[in-house]
């Protein structure tokens, strides 16, 4: 039987509302995806409110990609959960590794996003992998199961989602074996089951990190891999979509 998988899209610093003039091509590749493939596209929060509303009443979900721990108050420039939900996101993207190393943001940062986010009607997917030094030095394994004790929080496990995504892989097209993946994923689905019990087994373990149309398919057949977190090739619908066919 075809898994259940998850093929999410992370902007980034990317699109304005020009942009979104595409957004009904990719509501349309979640529309037609098979039975059991999901389709979400993580949007810059400027984008949020309009992308959310081009793509209501189609299989497309729009999220964040970061959220704030608190509600409201003094913190200029950030943006809560709440104000994610209200604008129409549906989930958001934490601990990204670009946000773990430009803003700083440790494991109990992401932790505390997660329980906000959840606390507000988000649906979470939480970022976790190792940089190229910490693979060399022979320590991915532990340091991804810090990441994900120290990021996840006590939770409904159908709405979290975790994201392995190597750093020396983001974006450099650069990609682990398929050996090296399932193994990463293997880990990742044991401290998940350790820590969740059997609701451990339905969690999403996406893989990000270059994946593109050339290396989809292999990927998404890998053990343990339930999608993939897609970023430059997730902001055309011609890069995206035969991902989306692959899953
Ligand atoms: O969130 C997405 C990842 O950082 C992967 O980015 P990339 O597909 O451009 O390598």
């Amino acid at each position: 039987m075809a898994k259940n998988m998850l093929i999410a899209g992370n902007w980034k610093m990317n699109g304005t509302h020009a942009d979104l003039a595409g957004l009904g091509a990719f509501a349309g590749l979640a529309d037609r995806a098979r039975d059991g493939v999901s389709v979400a596209l993580a949007v810059p929060h400027t984008l949020v409110f309009s992308a959310a509303q081009l793509s209501a009443d189609t299989s497309l979900s729009i999220g964040g990609e970061d959220c704030h721990h608190k509600e409201s108050g003094a913190h200029t420039g950030c943006v809560s959960a709440a104000m994610l939900r209200d604008a129409g996101a549906s989930f958001t993207i934490l601990g990204h590794s670009e946000r773990r190393a430009d803003q700083g943001e440790s494991d109990a940062d992401v932790h505390a996003k997660a329980e906000a986010a959840l606390a507000a009607g988000l649906d979470i997917i939480i970022c976790v992998g190792e940089t190229e030094s910490e693979r060399d030095a022979g320590t991915a394994q532990s340091v991804v199961g810090t990441q994900l004790a120290g990021s996840v929080p006590d939770c409904d496990t159908a709405r979290l989602t975790i994201a392995y995504e190597p750093v020396w892989a983001i974006g450099t097209g650069r990609t682990p074996t398929p050996d090296d993946v399932a193994a990463m994923h293997d880990h990742i689905r044991a401290a998940l089951v350790s820590r969740f019990g059997e609701a451990g087994e339905s969690v999403l373990i996406l893989y990000g990190g270059s994946v593109k149309a050339a290396n989809a398919e292999e990927l998404l057949h890998v053990s343990n891999v339930g999608g993939a977190l897609v970023g430059g090739a997730s902001l055309t619908v011609a890069d995206f979509a035969p991902i989306v066919e692959a899953a």
